[in-house]
């Protein structure tokens, strides 16, 4: 059985088709990678694997257990925009991301020095120890997003949502957090969907590249029909596609 399984999965918003028939089944420990024109719904996609937004229709399940119908733990996500908060220091960062999902938001006693010696290790491992008492203002952009990343691992989440997580961020910085990116998931088993623009980035981080695209297309009324995986290509093996898609759409040619 898969881990993540898409399952005829359809989207939609008012009247304007996003996604039709996504389909695709993920091992854990796989890194997917997600390219596609703007707006065709990548984004979107990752919001409903993060069960933030239901599918219109379809279903998406982890480890065959029903569709989740609210973030929680086992999800990780990191935007482009860093999601830390500015009026933390780096560590206490690291310390509230553990009591997001408390009650009142707060940790005391020994779960608190829990936190804090969880904190310090994962400071160790994203290499900002040095910086642990300072403000996010006054680390470079990739610092920041590697707190972002090391936020959203405290929860240790099975899966790791990225959208285009190092958008932002010098070319220098950016090949650093690929390798830092690739060490925490060899370390952690974890299984990753990135969103990204960068085709050398989706093939070198991938093990799998999705591209999504709209396959039918009305010029007419744009939003009538949704985009879907078009291609799914097996990054460690020169590229070669894994699904046939056009099974589900037997009368087009995908060109
Ligand atoms: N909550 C919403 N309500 C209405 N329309 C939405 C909503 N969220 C997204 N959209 C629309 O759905 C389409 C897909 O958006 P999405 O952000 O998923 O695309 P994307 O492929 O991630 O784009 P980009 O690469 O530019 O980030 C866009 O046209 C967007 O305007």
């Amino acid at each position: 059985m898969s881990f993540v399984s898409v399952t005829n999965v359809w989207q939609r918003y008012g009247n304007r088709s996003i996604l039709e028939r996504v389909n695709v089944a993920v091992d854990e420990a796989e890194f997917i990678s997600i390219v596609g024109a703007s707006g065709c719904g990548k984004s979107t996609f990752l919001r409903m694997l993060l069960a933030e937004e239901r599918p219109h229709k379809g279903d998406i399940s982890i480890e065959g257990g029903e569709t989740a119908v609210e973030p929680n733990r086992e999800r990780g996500v990191v935007f482009q925009k860093y999601s830390v908060f500015p009026h933390l220091t780096v560590r206490e960062n690291l310390i509230a991301a553990e009591s997001f999902d408390k009650p009142f938001g707060r940790l005391r006693g020994t779960a608190r020095k829990q936190a804090e010696q969880r904190a310090d290790t994962m400071l160790e491992r994203i290499g900002l120890n040095h910086v642990a008492q300072q403000y996010p203002a006054s680390l470079s952009g990739g610092m920041q997003q590697r707190l972002a990343i090391g936020q959203a691992m405290t929860a240790k989440p099975r899966i790791l949502l990225l959208d285009e997580p190092f958008g932002a961020l010098d070319p220098g910085t950016r090949l650093q957090m690929h390798d830092f990116l690739l060490e925490l998931r060899d370390e952690t088993n974890m299984t990753v969907f990135m969103v990204t623009h960068d085709l050398d980035e989706a093939f070198k981080l991938g093990d799998r590249v999705l591209v999504f695209d709209k396959p039918r297309w009305d010029p007419q009324d744009p939003g009538l029909f949704g985009a879907t995986i078009t291609y799914d290509f097996d990054a460690r093996n020169k590229g070669m596609p894994f699904q046939d898609i056009l099974d589900q759409y037997p009368s087009l040619s995908l060109g």
